[in-house]
């Protein structure tokens, strides 16, 4: 059964088209990847996904209802390229919240799986873009979403910490968390189940 379902999908931004009759649909406990180069609408398909934006024609639909209407961590859970983090809040703190939210207890081993274990006290603002990026994805990752969605995971990370990025994912996948990541790092395209290739936003045929 697809939890994710986009269907006929066009969007336009300004005066420009972006996305182009996009159909797709996605499993749960699947790791796919929209690749493709800058520009191509990987971030606004993302922004469709989680809801925070309406498609201008077709319907994104998660788990069944229109995506802009989920509005819940635990169904869609987003990490955007804009990190959103609150910054004189701790990295546990700004990765925890959504768990403390819901009361819900999280998995010990999060912090430690993204190499912020050791930052875990300290103020975001005193953490470098790598550790804030890893400290947006825990949080989004905290509450074993249904959904999952990434944008650009690995953009301030180095070779080391794309390595623990890519567990950090199988976990999540392992988990059921259907994990959508925009990325053009091969790396992670690599380990993919199923690869999306936007150009000029346009699916390419595979
Ligand atoms: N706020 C905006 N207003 C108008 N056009 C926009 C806006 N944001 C993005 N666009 C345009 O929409 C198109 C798709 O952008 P999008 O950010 O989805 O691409 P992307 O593949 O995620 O790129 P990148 O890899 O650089 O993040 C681009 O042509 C971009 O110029």
């Amino acid at each position: 059964m697809s939890l994710v379902e986009a269907s006929g999908v066009s969007h336009t931004r300004g005066s420009t088209t972006v996305l182009h009759d996009i159909s797709v649909e996605l499993r749960p406990g699947r790791l796919a990847v929209l690749a493709g180069r800058s520009g191509s609408g990987k971030s606004t398909l993302c922004h469709l996904v989680a809801g925070v934006m309406t498609p201008t024609a077709g319907t994104v639909r998660v788990d069944g209802r229109p995506a802009h209407r989920v509005r819940d961590w635990a169904t869609v859970s987003l990490l955007p390229q804009r990190l959103a983090l609150a910054t004189e809040l701790t990295v546990a703190e700004n990765a925890l919240l959504p768990a403390r939210i819901r009361r819900r207890t999280p998995d010990p081993e999060l912090l430690e799986r993204l190499g912020l274990a050791g930052i875990a006290g300290r103020p975001v603002h005193q953490t470098s873009q790598g550790e804030q990026q890893r400290t947006a994805l825990a949080r989004a990752l905290v509450l074993g979403s249904a959904v999952a969605v990434l944008d650009e995971p690995t953009g301030h990370q180095d070779d080391e910490h794309v390595g623990m990025v890519i567990d950090a994912l199988k976990a999540a996948v392992a988990g059921g968390t259907l994990v959508l990541v925009a990325t053009h790092d091969e790396r992670i395209i690599d380990v993919a189940d199923d690869v999306l290739r936007l150009r000029s936003g346009h699916i390419e045929p595979v």
